[in-house]
């Protein structure tokens, strides 16, 4: 791993930006090296933060991006719990990036075979990589410390071979979904957790400080060689007694 580096902001005013310009960052990065920057993204409170920053940052071109899903929910587009759908009303419709740059499930397949065709898009856009290497992929982190699909304590945490599994028995509805596994995270190029929100405080804690091995999903990305950022707010630090790093608007991510 590159370091892993936390950086604590006042507010989610001040993340929001700093976590828009790291997009932007690794875009230009991936884009004047590999000709496409490939973004893996996540759900739940994410999607309107960065969606927003996003959107108002004077020049966002995404034409060379490839974005694809941390995790889904295998409910249809238009329902609102799908992260796509999300995705694409507050973002995609909004700039410009191609239709074929975006990988999405395909909601009217049972589970296990949406897993399968989600891998096969996967394979086909990463070719001759085992793994997928993303330039960079977006986490969430829940209250339970999961991340992307992968819920504490589930024998989907132990994947070593497959890049996309099945959940039919998610303990956060909806209960099925596919989700990246470990192998995939941990490949990454940089791997960014945004963090917000005094309910994220404990478990924060626990995944950052913990003593007693990686028994939260999230202390478990620990990227081979890529770079790993927690960014996150003062009221999910609050109980944090590691060093870590306060933003200043000139630091650079
Ligand atoms: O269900 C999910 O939850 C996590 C965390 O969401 P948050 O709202 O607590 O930030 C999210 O990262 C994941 O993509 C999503 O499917």
């Amino acid at each position: 791993m590159a370091g892993r580096r936390v950086v604590v902001f006042p507010s989610s005013a001040e993340l929001g930006p700093a976590l828009a310009h790291l997009v932007l960052s690794r875009a230009e990065r991936a884009i004047s090296s590999r000709g496409r920057f490939s973004l893996g993204l996540s759900g739940g409170s994410l999607v309107s933060m960065l969606s927003k920053e996003l959107l108002a940052l004077p020049e966002l071109d995404c034409s060379k991006w490839l974005v694809g899903f941390c995790d889904e929910r295998l409910v249809s587009f238009d329902d609102p719990e799908s992260t796509y759908g999300l995705y694409k009303s507050h973002l995609f419709t909004k700039t410009n990036i191609p239709d074929s740059g975006i990988l999405t499930i395909d909601s009217s397949l049972p589970v296990s075979e949406c897993a399968e065709d989600y891998t096969r898009k996967l394979k086909e856009a990463f070719p001759g990589e085992d793994f997928p290497v993303f330039d960079l992929l977006l986490l969430g982190m829940g209250p339970d410390g999961h991340t992307c699909s992968l819920f504490p304590n589930h024998p989907l945490l132990e994947e070593t071979k497959r890049i996309v599994v099945p959940i039919s028995d998610s303990p956060k509805p909806p209960p099925q979904r596919v989700t990246l596994t470990f192998p995939v995270v941990n490949s990454a190029r940089c791997v960014t957790f945004v963090s917000t929100g005094g309910s994220k405080a404990p478990v924060l804690k626990e995944v950052l400080e913990g003593r007693e091995g990686p028994a939260f999903p999230a202390a478990r990305v620990v990227p081979t060689s890529g770079e790993l950022f927690w960014l996150v707010d003062d009221s999910a630090a609050a109980s944090l007694t590691i060093q870590v790093e306060r933003f200043s608007s000139g630091a650079k991510l």
